[in-house]
């Protein structure tokens, strides 16, 4: 294989999405060949990004655009910021948005975009010069009809607003279509900024109904409390849960009589830290993975991938976990919650509200009409409702034997590989 594959081919997310794709490609009976065709990205581009700090001096950074498969349409998925991202990383969580757009029935392929920063080391000028050159530096391999980048972590609106700009001064027109979650003045919906939290919260709410009879007054703990994590808190506080643990990078909260998620979500966005919440009897621990063992019902990751392995999953009580976080739970720790009968809703079904409000945002931009919020969510909420079902029903009618992430990628891969098929590419 050739050197720009060795950027990415012995990453561990990597391996862990080829691990995926290589189960479903033999359950589905597929020639095991349909495995070298879609493990690699269709084009990988790298962008090296000079900013001037704000000290005087100049600084390097790399960042990525991975375009899997465009087999059912322009590439689409955010684009992550971290100290520790990889080109790996990236092509995985490409890989994955390629069957998240599939499972849900969108016009898209999956792509994915990260930069290797620390943005909290960057002023906002620092950060803005490092995304509009991030961007113009791919700019020639996206567009409305291309591939249509979002926000993902320690990325939001206003990123988006940065990237619309320098993309629409290069084409020399308002791309509006050019990426999604852009802020409200600018073509995008306040919904967007709701909607993958909303989608977890939904798709925890639905596999509660059929796993603990209800989802009213069980005990909820989520992992991670930026843009998902809170939303899925609001929401399934709002639906009646209760929500008694949260955390983020500097720790977690937990209170068995529940936490106020108005407050903890104040304290957060005011200090940056949710370990700063003071309310009740709450107790404060500085160890953020804790929060997945602690005794409630219902499990929310929201953070990062591979923080539910065989280290811990022994120690995990919950009986529905929903994956807001992309790929947080490796497939051996899937195997294992299986055989302990627990339901994982996974992560390409549970979090796929996000790109979904994203189709949405994106057709209406083309028409040139407006939803407004509360139709855009009533929209969601129908259409990640049924999805659910569809694939929970496919699970036990077809795969009761396995985890029910096979019965998403079983979906996914065979929509994906049927349209490559009709475009005679396979
Ligand atoms: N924002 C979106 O629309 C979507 C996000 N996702 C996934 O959801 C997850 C969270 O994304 P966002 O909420 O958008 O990001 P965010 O940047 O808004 O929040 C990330 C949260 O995770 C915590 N965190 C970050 N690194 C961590 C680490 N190494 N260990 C523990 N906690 C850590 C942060 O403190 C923060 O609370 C990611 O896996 C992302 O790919 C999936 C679908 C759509
Ligand atoms: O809204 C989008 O297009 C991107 C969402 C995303 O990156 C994800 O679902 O992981």
């Amino acid at each position: 294989m050739n050197s720009l594959a060795s950027l990415y081919e012995n990453d561990p997310v990597y391996q862990m999405a080829v691990k995926q794709l290589k189960e479903s490609i033999s359950i589905l009976g597929y020639p095991e060949e349909y495995v070298e065709i879609l493990r690699h990205p269709e084009k990988l581009v790298q962008v090296k990004i000079t900013i001037k700090r704000d000290n005087g001096k100049l600084e390097t950074f790399l960042g990525w655009r991975s375009q899997h498969n465009s087999a059912l349409g322009p590439y689409k998925g955010g684009v992550r910021y971290g100290e520790n991202v990889t080109p790996g990383e990236v092509v995985a969580l490409s890989i994955w948005m390629t069957w998240k757009t599939s499972l849900a029935g969108l016009p898209y392929g999956g792509g994915k975009g990260g930069v290797r920063v620390n943005p909290k080391a960057l002023s906002p000028r620092e950060l803005e010069e490092l995304s509009r050159k991030f961007f113009a530096g791919i700019a020639r391999d996206v567009g409305p009809d291309v591939d249509i980048p979002a926000p993902d972590v320690y990325t939001n609106p206003q990123t988006m607003a940065w990237y619309f700009d320098e993309y629409s001064k290069i084409a020399g027109y308002n791309a509006w279509g050019v990426v999604t979650a852009k802020p409200v003045d600018l073509g995008g919906l306040n919904a967007r900024v709701v909607s993958t939290g909303y989608g977890t919260a939904l798709t925890a709410r639905e596999a509660a109904k059929k796993a603990l009879g209800g989802f009213e007054g069980k005990t909820v703990a989520i992992h991670g409390f930026g843009n998902v994590g809170m939303y899925a808190a609001k929401y399934a506080q709002e639906w009646g849960a209760i929500v008694v643990a949260v955390s983020d990078s500097s720790g977690y909260i937990y209170d068995p009589k529940g936490i106020d998620v108005e407050e903890a979500i104040r304290v957060k966005n005011e200090t940056g830290k949710v370990t700063n919440y003071k309310k009740g009897n709450v107790k404060v621990s500085t160890n953020h993975l804790e929060v997945l063992e602690l005794p409630v019902d219902v499990l929310i990751p929201a953070a990062t991938e591979n923080v539910i392995t065989m280290e811990n999953v022994h120690r995990i009580k919950a009986k529905v976990i929903s994956e807001g976080a992309n790929g947080p739970t490796t497939p051996e720790a899937d195997r294992i919650l299986h055989d302990k009968g627990v339901v994982v809703v996974p992560d390409i079904l549970a979090n796929a509200g996000g790109v979904t409000m994203s189709w949405i945002e994106w057709s209406h931009n083309r028409m040139g009409c407006w939803l407004t919020d509360d139709e855009a969510l009533s929209r969601l909420d129908k259409m990640m409702t049924i999805n659910f079902h569809r694939v929970y029903d496919d699970w036990q009618k077809r795969f009761s034997q396995y985890p029910m992430r096979i019965a998403a990628y079983a979906i996914a891969v065979d929509r994906v590989v049927k349209a490559m098929k009709l475009r005679g590419w396979i």
